[in-house]
């Protein structure tokens, strides 16, 4: 018998109010991937993650944790690093670690060991006696992340992890990111940064006003959005009827984006470069990113809401 997913949201609604935050939503963690959970603000990526973690339970539907139906005991198995973060300002960095472990039922020496350890990872095994409000934002942040992973949760829960670190303690939490789905933690990374999603998963769950609108495979999703444009390179002068012929964009001395038209063939456009003596550098197909397909595949929905960034809630 195949393991069920860590996480399997089933036709899971909540309102409140007259709101419709979650509208009948159901996917299920794929196995072995981190998965991207994406939506502008308000699309209701915070209300589903408050229902997995069993701060609020859903008006209809069911979720379930490894196959069973989530119930109160599951929480001490997620960590949940909530966008806005939630430290004791006035306390010790080491006291406030041992506490929350504690919380989370492990032994005050294996939490005690875990804590040096995790603040070693990250270079900040000298903050241990400090209070939380000396230390940087990013630092804060990163011992935010120790306290969501310290009890070796099975389901990790982050919610915009990287906002306000510089690139070097970015690229640090990336790594033990990856470094514990590797160990068999199931991640589900909650964002509207589409290019850091692009980094982190391979499989996405898209969002909006509610509503799944799409999920699957990153690199599958990209290639079933792929829109016929491609990239040149080249050395020399590019004949001059190309332009007539094909949609050229952003064209500099050495490269071009090229759109080709319905009904236009990559093979005929390189036949046509080739005939015309043009010096290839490089050729290949540009993919679109995941900004682009969030963006068509709303409008597809709903062709009145050209951008659904700009209708989001602030
Ligand atoms: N406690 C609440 N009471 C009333 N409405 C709420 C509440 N929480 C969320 N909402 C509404 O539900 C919708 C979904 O909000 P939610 O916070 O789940 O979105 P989100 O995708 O997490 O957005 P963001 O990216 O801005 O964090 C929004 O319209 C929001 O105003």
């Amino acid at each position: 018998m195949s393991t069920p997913p860590i996480i399997e949201v089933k036709d899971v609604r909540k309102a409140y109010g007259e709101k419709v935050a979650v509208d009948d939503v159901t996917f299920a963690m794929p196995p072995d991937a981190i998965l991207g959970m994406l939506g502008p603000n308000g699309a209701g990526k915070t209300s589903l993650i408050r229902m997995i973690t069993t701060i609020t339970a859903p008006d209809a539907g069911q979720i379930f944790f490894q196959g069973e139906p989530l119930s109160g005991y599951h929480p001490t198995q997620i960590g949940y690093l909530p966008e806005e973060r939630g430290l004791y300002k006035k306390m010790y960095v080491g006291e406030q670690l041992l506490y929350l472990a504690r919380l989370k039922g492990l032994g005050k020496k294996e939490a005690e060991e875990r804590a040096r350890e995790w603040l070693g990872k990250f270079n900040l095994e000298d903050q241990w006696s400090k209070k939380v409000e000396e230390l940087s934002k990013g630092m804060q942040q990163q011992v935010q992340f120790i306290a969501t992973v310290i009890h070796n949760p099975k389901l990790l829960i982050l919610d915009e992890p990287f906002s306000g670190l510089d690139p070097v303690n970015a690229t640090r939490m990336r790594t033990e990111i990856l470094r514990l789905k590797e160990q068999g933690t199931g991640v589900i990374f909650s964002t509207h940064r589409m290019e850091q999603v692009e980094e982190l998963c391979e499989y996405i769950v898209l969002i909006n006003q509610g509503k799944n609108i799409l999920e699957g495979k990153v690199a599958e999703i990209r290639r079933q959005f792929q829109d016929d444009k491609f990239h040149l390179e080249f050395e020399g002068d590019l004949p001059p009827g190309l332009a007539g012929q094909y949609e050229l964009i952003n064209p500099t001395p050495s490269g071009v984006d090229i759109q080709l038209r319905p009904g236009q063939k990559a093979n005929d456009l390189l036949r046509y470069l080739l005939d015309h003596d043009v010096h290839i550098v490089g050729f290949q197909e540009l993919l679109p990113s995941l900004n682009e397909v969030f963006i068509k595949q709303v409008t597809q929905l709903d062709p009145t809401n050209t951008n659904p960034f700009d209708s989001a809630e602030a």
